[in-house]
Order: C-alpha cells, then sequence, then structure tokens
C-alpha cells in the first residue's frame, strides 16, 4: 500500500498511516466500558448509549470519549462532520480529491482505488480501536472524519483555528438512508422494520440523535463562526456540483485558478467523485471498510438521490416527521426540507 507516498502541503490518504509498522495501534488506554454499561440503552438497529443527550453507537463510543479526554485540534485540520447517511462519503470524496489535485493526478488518485473512508479518517472509530497515535502521525494539513455533535467536540476543536466543514441532509432521506445501510452494510447491525426505525427516529432515540440537536449545534457555529465553519447541505450539492466544489475550495484555502477551471478541473473533480465513478470502482464493490463494525464498502453507495422517502413514507408519516422538524429547528434559519415544498 505505499504506493501513495507523503507528499508535501497536502493530505495523504490514512490508508497509508495506518499501514505503517512505525505507527504501531496501541490498547486503549482507559477503559470505559464499565462507565459505558452503566448508561440508557436502547437495542435499534445499531446499539447505542445515551452519552451527553445523544444517542451514540456502542462501538463508537469509547471513542468519542477518548477523543473528548485527549485529542486536540491542529490550526491548519479540516474536520467534514455529519450526522451519519448525510453525504459523508461524497463530501470525503470531493474534499481530499481537491485538496489533493496537485499532488496527485486524477488519472492515477488514491480514490480510485482507495474507499473514502480510507483516505480520510472516521476518528471516533480509530480512538476506539486504539489508533490515536495514527491519528497523530498523519501529517498536517489532516482532513479528518467525525459524526459528533458540537457539544462533543467543541473543547477539543475550541482555540485551534481549525476549519470545519458540516453536510446536512433532509431528515427523511437521512433516516431512509440509514435504514438501508443498516440492513445490509455489516452482519453487526440489527434488521429491524421501517416503521420501527422511523418511530425512533422521531423520538430521537435514534444512533447519533436527537438528529435536530445535531444539526442545530453545527448550523449555530456555522452562523457564529462563518469563516472556520462551512455548512453545506446535500440537496445542493447534487443541484450545484460544480458551485458547491468550488466553494469548499474555496473555504479550504485552495481555490481553483482560472487556468483550471477553463481547462474543466472542477468538472473532472465532480465526475471522479460521482456516484455512478465511485460505485464502478472494484475497491467500492468487493473490499470491506471499518475495523468494528466491517461495512461492505459498497454500502456506502446505494440511489445517492433527493426525495427517496417517497418510497418508504405515507404522506402523513412525512408531516409527522416535518413538524418535529419545523418545532424543533424554529427560529435557527434553518429549513428546507419540507415534503410539502
Ligand atoms: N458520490 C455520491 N454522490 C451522491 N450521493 C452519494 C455519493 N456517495 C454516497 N452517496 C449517498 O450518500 C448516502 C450515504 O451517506 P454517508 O456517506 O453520509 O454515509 S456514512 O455516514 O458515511 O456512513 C447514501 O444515500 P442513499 O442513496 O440515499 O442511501 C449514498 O448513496
Amino acid at each position: 500500500m505505499a504506493t501513495y507516498p507523503p507528499r508535501s502541503g497536502a493530505p495523504i490518504p490514512f490508508k497509508v498511516i495506518e499501514e505503517q509498522e512505525d505507527h504501531p495501534s496501541q490498547p486503549r488506554l482507559e477503559d470505559y466500558d464499565d462507565f459505558i454499561s452503566t448508561l440508557p440503552f436502547e437495542k435499534g438497529s445499531v446499539p447505542s448509549r445515551k452519552y451527553q443527550g445523544f444517542w451514540y453507537p456502542e462501538g463508537f463510543l469509547p471513542g468519542a470519549m477518548a477523543i473528548q479526554q485527549r485529542f486536540k485540534a491542529r490550526p491548519d485540520d479540516l474536520f467534514l462532520v455529519s450526522f451519519p447517511k448525510s453525504g459523508t462519503t461524497w463530501l470525503k470524496a470531493l474534499v481530499f480529491a481537491t485538496m489533493t489535485r496537485k499532488q496527485y493526478p486524477l488519472a492515477r488518485h488514491p480514490l480510485l482505488s482507495l474507499n473514502p473512508h480510507d483516505c480520510v479518517a472516521y476518528i471516533e472509530e480509530r480512538f476506539a480501536i486504539g489508533q490515536a497515535s495514527k491519528v497523530e502521525a498523519l501529517p498536517s494539513p489532516r482532513i479528518l472524519s467525525t459524526h459528533m455533535p458540537y457539544s462533543l467536540l467543541q473543547d477539543s476543536v475550541a482555540g485551534s483555528g481549525c476549519r470545519i466543514i458540516y453536510i446536512a441532509r433532509d431528515p427523511k432521506d437521512a433516516l431512509v438512508s440509514f435504514w438501508h445501510f443498516t440492513q445490509k452494510s455489516s452482519p453487526k447491525l440489527n434488521k429491524i422494520p421501517f416503521t420501527e426505525a422511523f418511530e425512533a427516529f422521531c423520538e430521537g432515540k435514534f444512533p447519533f440523535g436527537p438528529i435536530w440537536d445535531h444539526l442545530l449545534g453545527w448550523w449555530r457555529e456555522s452562523l457564529k463562526r462563518p469563516e472556520k465553519v462551512l455548512f453545506l447541505k446535500y440537496e445542493g450539492l447534487l443541484e450545484e456540483p460544480v458551485a458547491n466544489v468550488k466553494r469548499l475550495a474555496e473555504f479550504v484555502g485552495c481555490p481553483f485558478s482560472e487556468e483550471e477551471e477553463e481547462g474543466g478541473m472542477v468538472e473532472e473533480i465532480v465526475r471522479l467523485c460521482s456516484m455512478e465513478s465511485m460505485k464502478s470502482l472494484e475497491v467500492n464493490k468487493v473490499r470491506k471498510h471499518g475495523p468494528i463494525y466491517q461495512f461492505a464498502n459498497s454500502s456506502f453507495f446505494r440511489k445517492g438521490v433527493k426525495g427517496d422517502w417517497r418510497n418508504h413514507m405515507s404522506p402523513e408519516m412525512a408531516r409527522r416527521l416535518d413538524v418535529i422538524i419545523e418545532e424543533k429547528l424554529q427560529g435557527s434559519g434553518l429549513t428546507g426540507w419540507s415534503s410539502q415544498a
């Protein structure tokens, strides 16, 4: 796997560090298990514990706690943050391709042989399996990803000056996508009927939920510090991928030159990271990702459309969820996902 040697000035795939023996995984320093076993429990599709107001999957919770305890962001870190199934994989690919475009020609890009999750480390997972040292060994600038709500991550990023991109999606589609994911991605997840997942989601007793608190924490931070926290919507990326890739390139400090734009570089990145292209790659058909749940790489790529909730929810169910979301987000200025629109 040493086919992608570090290139100065740009992020490198996390996989490079993961496979280096001079940064061995450490056993977990703290054992959080006793404490975790005392927290409220929901079996659901992914057994989760309620921790600091959020339902965290048991597999990732020790990682989130270890991050809170000992992780400090660097000023040049970039975090990609999301509620799961909101476009994380796509955002990882787009940002990684954008930031490494000068180091890795697109025709021989690491994304052609690595899943986006192998390029951008999911920090709760890495800390949970004792790979904090590998996250530390990743040279700057690092791109890291997390599903942590703002309130849980804030101390680790406070005052660092790091940048954050949050991607949000219509909660109805995020729920449908999550449910499909749990049906086939990993034998370690529980298969539950959609109606059960829907009820749990509406009650907020859902992995990483309540979704409204997840959205609000990061939305408010993006309003407070727009130069450091960029809030994107999955639907916006679908509608205007080129404009949004230019926007995120500017945000991360590597805007496209006129020459690049005229030469079609932005469109090439969009094409490389498209659902069609990603799905067709061998690495995304055959391999598994993730040391804890061992997700099939293929399970990160399904339909990639807006409004698939219509195939799973009655208009009444959609309205009920809309009302909950609208009430919770009321007054925040975050809108745009009504089923009536
Ligand atoms: N390249 C690309 N373009 C558009 N859409 C894409 C792309 N890659 C993944 N997807 C869709 O994103 C959904 C998976 O969400 P996440 O990537 O956030 O999942 S995860 O949190 O990382 O597990 C899931 O949405 P659904 O299709 O609705 O299930 C994926 O299909």
